[in-house]
């Protein structure tokens, strides 16, 4: 049963079969309408306005994004369309019909060099095209509705679609050994447990109507480190008590998997303003790992 009331208007979804996207639908009840291209396509703006004639939302969950890390470095047209230019527009839009924007970002906004969990206040330090342009959509969402939250995420996976979980996974079924980098650390966060965040934001919205004070930047990311290696060890390791065979999983060094773009080396992000305005508390990575592969496996004919 959704946290968010039965009955009310519809909250818009963007984001299509995205990760995000469908564990909001999964999540979040009949009042959840999700869209996604062509219907509504940051490249094609007209249908952005279109949309929220047609749906007249009550609130905007932005979900939808540019989110290939790699191939953002030689589409930088694209990916600022879709992470900075579009969000805006959409944030303008909603500004003009007086509703909140949800705008998810990332942790990829920080360069990874801070020793210490990012908070709010740090300035943005984004060393790839997908951290800079999700930077520039962060402040363009904000400048353009005043009622924008910004909920910067991290290491996102889910039962489905495209994640790291999932890629360990199937490689880990088909090798005897794996190399996965150990020396970058962050927040895994399921993408479940970051829908029912934003159920629980937009629950507290309709109950308490908007307040200024709810405008701005949240980290929501899940609760707990580890390192891609770490991740992939615990994901195989799960995947073990499902009888899946156990790979050697080795780690290695940031040089030794070379990739276009740069990733951070620590980009662990402190939730507690989550908590603070809106006292929702982010689940425990391990236990969410744990979850999401036997949700894998209950699937798996
Ligand atoms: N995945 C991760 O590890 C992380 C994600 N985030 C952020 O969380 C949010 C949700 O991510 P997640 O659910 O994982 O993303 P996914 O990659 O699973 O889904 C992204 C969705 O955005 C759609 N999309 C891409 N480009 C456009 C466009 N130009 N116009 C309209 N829709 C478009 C895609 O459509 P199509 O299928 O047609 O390509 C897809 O449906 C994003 O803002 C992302 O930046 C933050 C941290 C980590
Ligand atoms: C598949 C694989 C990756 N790696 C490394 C490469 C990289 O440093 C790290 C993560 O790999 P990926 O490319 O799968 O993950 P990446 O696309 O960098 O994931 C990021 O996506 C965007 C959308 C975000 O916003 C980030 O929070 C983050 O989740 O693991 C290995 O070492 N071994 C492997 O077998």
């Amino acid at each position: 049963m959704s946290i968010l009331a039965q009955a009310g208007g519809p909250v818009l979804v963007t984001g299509g079969k995205g990760q995000l996207a469908t564990s909001l639908v999964n999540l979040g009840g009949p009042r959840i309408h999700c869209v996604g291209r062509p219907d509504f396509d940051f490249d094609k703006p007209e249908t952005l306005a279109a949309t929220l004639e047609a749906i007249k939302p009550v609130a905007v969950v932005n979900a939808a994004a540019w989110t290939a890390v790699d191939l953002a470095e030689s589409e930088l047209e694209g990916a600022a369309r879709a992470n900075a230019t579009g969000p805006e527009e959409l944030a303008r839009l909603c500004a003009q019909r007086g509703i909140p924007l949800i705008h998810i970002s990332t942790d990829y906004v920080f360069a990874g060099d801070k020793g210490a969990p990012y908070v709010e206040t740090d300035p943005v330090s984004p060393e790839t095209v997908y951290g800079r342009t999700k930077a520039d959509g962060e402040s363009r969402a904000l400048a353009a509705n005043p009622r924008t939250i910004v909920l910067r995420t991290s290491w996102v996976y889910s039962a489905h679609g495209k994640n790291f979980v999932r890629t360990m996974l199937n490689a880990g079924a088909k090798n005897p050994a794996l190399k996965v980098v150990g020396d970058q650390q962050g927040n895994p966060t399921s993408s479940d447990d970051l829908a029912e965040a934003i159920l629980s934001i937009l629950a507290i919205l309709e109950k308490d109507g908007w307040k200024e004070e709810f405008a701005g930047i949240y980290h929501a990311c899940g609760t707990g480190e580890t390192t891609w290696h770490g991740l992939a060890v615990a994901t195989l390791q799960d995947a073990a008590t499902h009888g899946q065979t156990m790979p050697d999983v080795t780690a290695i060094r940031t040089e030794d998997w070379p990739t276009p773009a740069k990733r951070p080396a620590d980009s662990r992000m402190d939730n507690s303003k989550l908590k603070r305005v809106f006292g929702v508390t982010m689940p425990a990575w391990r236990d969410s790992v744990k979850k999401t592969v036997h949700q894998i496996f209950a699937h798996t004919p």
